[in-house]
């Protein structure tokens, strides 16, 4: 898990994954199964991608009352997947639902999904988070306190980006995952993020893994912009 490149999965439906993953022959890869591809596909695109050898993120970032996260992520775990979400929003007695839930469905004789929260999205600014979420603190205060939550809820990690991960890792502790969507290269198009970093700066703030998605599958040569986020990623120089 740490130190994982995770492939945003954004796609409508499993011919669209099949095309894109064509050039990456022999790669084992981690991919990340949305809700955009999920809600078409259903737990076969899961499934599938296990029996490919491929690691699995999914996304379904769950938040809804405790009983019913609970079951949810019972039948979820039987998928086999890596990683998979909530929203740490829902709250604390929520996140202790999820992680029974995915106790109760683990797959026998293997070890069990690990589950992190959804601290802020990275497509949410502090004028958002303040006018709209009225919530009166600093972007970092927020994913703090959210991240303070789900530890005290006994999950594995938080998603955030990677301008919160170093104040996580002092101060929930550096086992504590952080997933860090929102990155791009310096020229990419921000499109909808706005908290944005790249993969370097992501490495250099001890975040335990990045998640890219556009910058990589709406590349004009996926696998060569696979490369090259790879290698910043891991500080190789070319
Ligand atoms: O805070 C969050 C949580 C999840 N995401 C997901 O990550 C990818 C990012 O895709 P890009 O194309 O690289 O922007 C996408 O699947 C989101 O659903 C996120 O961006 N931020």
């Amino acid at each position: 898990m740490k130190n994982s490149l995770i492939i945003a999965l954004d796609f409508a439906n499993r011919q669209q994954v099949e095309d894109f993953l064509k050039p990456f022959t022999n790669e084992q890869l981690f991919l990340k199964v949305g809700m955009e591809l999920y809600y078409q596909e259903g737990p076969q695109i899961v499934e599938r991608l296990k029996a490919e050898g491929h690691q699995v993120f999914l996304d379904l970032k769950l938040h809804d009352i405790p009983n019913t996260v609970k079951s949810a992520m019972k039948g979820l775990a039987r998928l086999g997947c890596d990683l998979v979400n909530v929203h740490a929003a829902g709250g604390i007695e929520m996140m202790r639902a999820a992680v029974e839930g995915l106790e109760e469905g683990k797959v026998q004789g293997k070890e069990r999904a690990k589950l992190i929260a959804v601290t802020q999205l990275t497509s949410t600014s502090r004028q958002q988070m303040n006018s709209e979420q009225l919530i009166p603190v600093s972007l970092n205060e927020s994913v703090l306190h959210y991240s303070q939550i789900t530890k005290q809820a006994g999950l594995d990690g938080v998603v955030c980006s990677p301008f919160e991960a170093k104040q996580i890792a002092k101060k929930v502790g550096a086992d504590f995952l952080t997933v860090t969507p929102g990155i791009r290269m310096e020229t990419d198009d921000k499109q909808d993020q706005k908290r944005v970093a790249t993969p370097d700066f992501a490495r250099a703030e001890g975040v335990s893994a990045i998640v890219v998605g556009r910058s990589i599958t709406r590349a004009s040569n996926s696998l060569a912009a696979y490369y090259q986020i790879k290698n910043l990623w891991e500080g190789i120089s070319v």
